[in-house]
């Protein structure tokens, strides 16, 4: 058991919040803010209780200057403005005079969200590799630590990993509530149990299948994921997105796989990625040079709702397809309705993006939990030990 929030005294006290917030967003628009939400509950209990807010989070990853501009998090200080009907302060710094001054006019009550932590990543990755010096500089700016991240609980960062070394450290009431409903699904997951998985964060979701492979009865493979594997099995892909460096392991895992992985046996090709390209459906075995894959076809579909006919466990990350472009959601809308049309059956969608998919598509009343973490869920599946997690104080034993 961890230490949670009811733990420890936070009247008067700097609360320092790391929170998931690393939302879909388009052109500077964030398009889900489920996430944001999603956090509301431990700042207002946090606020309530007449702490001091100081709201840390990354958002996409930061690899340039570009990078910067586009994922900064002043957007996201407004939404949950708007969302808490209070005003929330926003630090354009991750360190230095100007953060260090407005936490130090903080009154109790109020709310300050500090920029990126991933900014930290542009000289010299020191957010993301657990700089020791970060994680020990941003504790210095608080009383006590609550880790509310479940989305990046798979991650061993700074700002969830390093500040807890120096801080009394509690988990956040969504982090909370994740870990009891994954947890409380699938220990002892009833069968048929099916997990799907698809996307494009292939090289950090393609080592789960092996784990995987040992609990479900099948996997469908859908969305960018699902390149790598028609590859893999020789098929041409086109132009389609693709990482070169796993297609040895997903040889492996076909051979491993004994008939448990399900692979596209058609795709909706473009010429382009963009929701006005040229498209059309083809076999697996016809994907034309210069076209790319952005979605699962009609076969698939078919294939995938029969599979999951009477499934009683459903674990889901990772979308179809690009969702996101009408003519490419298809898939993942399928999917979505088989998912709905299962009695009696736990069903689990995890992740930024399949959440915001599982939304923005309508069927979020149709899964028995929508987690905020996508990788986080299947690490926490795979059972392996969360870095995030193991972080957090342990509470003492009754
Ligand atoms: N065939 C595909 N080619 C390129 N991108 C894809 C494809 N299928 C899905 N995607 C993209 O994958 C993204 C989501 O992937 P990922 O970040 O792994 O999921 P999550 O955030 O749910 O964990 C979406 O933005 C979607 O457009
Ligand atoms: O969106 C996230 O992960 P997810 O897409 O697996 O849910 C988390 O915020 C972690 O982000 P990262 O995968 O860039 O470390």
């Amino acid at each position: 058991m961890k230490k949670t929030l009811e733990d420890v005294e936070l009247k008067g006290k700097k609360v320092l919040i790391r929170a998931d917030f690393n939302v879909p967003m388009k052109s500077g628009k964030i398009t889900d803010d489920t996430r944001i939400k999603a956090a509301v509950k431990t700042i207002s209990y946090v606020l309530a209780k007449g702490g001091k807010v100081i709201l840390f989070s990354h958002l996409g990853r930061i690899k340039t200057k570009e990078d910067k501009r586009e994922y900064s998090l002043a957007p996201v200080a407004d939404r949950l403005s708007d969302i808490m009907g209070k005003e929330v302060l926003f630090s354009d710094k991750t360190r230095g005079k100007d953060l260090e001054e407005g936490i130090a006019d903080l009154k109790n009550g109020e709310i300050l969200l500090v920029q990126n932590t991933r900014y930290e990543d542009l000289h010299g990755s020191k957010e993301s590799k657990n700089d020791p010096d970060l994680g020990k500089y941003w504790a210095s700016l608080g009383d006590v630590f609550v880790n509310d991240a479940f989305g990046t609980a798979h991650r061993e960062h700074a700002s969830n990993v390093g500040i807890s070394e120096h801080l009394p450290t509690v988990s956040g009431f969504l982090m909370q509530k994740e870990i009891e409903f994954i947890g409380g699904a699938v220990d002892h997951p009833k069968s048929p149990f099916v997990a799907i998985l698809g996307g494009a964060k292939v090289s950090d979701k393609i080592n789960v299948i092996d784990n995987l492979l040992t609990k479900a009865d099948k996997i469908l493979i859908g969305g960018g994921m699902a390149n790598t594997f028609l590859k893999a099995q020789g098929h041409a892909i086109g132009t389609s997105l693709i990482e070169e460096d796993n297609i040895k392991i997903a040889e492996e895992l076909l051979q491993k796989a004994d008939g448990k992985l399900v692979l596209p046996v058609d795709v909706v090709a473009a010429a382009e990625f963009s929701n006005d390209a040229d498209h059309r459906i083809v076999s697996v075995d016809e994907i034309p040079d210069d076209m790319m894959a952005l979605d699962i076809g009609t076969e698939t579909v078919k294939l995938y709702e029969d599979t999951l006919k009477g499934a009683k466990t459903v674990v889901w990350n990772g979308p179809m397809g690009v969702f996101e472009m009408s003519n490419f959601a298809q898939g993942t809308v399928g999917v979505c309705q088989a998912i709905a049309d299962l009695e009696d059956a736990v069903t689990i969608i995890g992740g930024g993006d399949s959440a915001s998919a599982a939304q923005v598509l309508g069927f979020a009343d149709k899964f028995s939990h929508i987690s905020t973490g996508g990788g986080a869920s299947l690490e926490y599946l795979e059972g392996k030990e969360l870095p995030g997690l193991k972080a957090i104080d342990n509470a003492e034993e009754e």
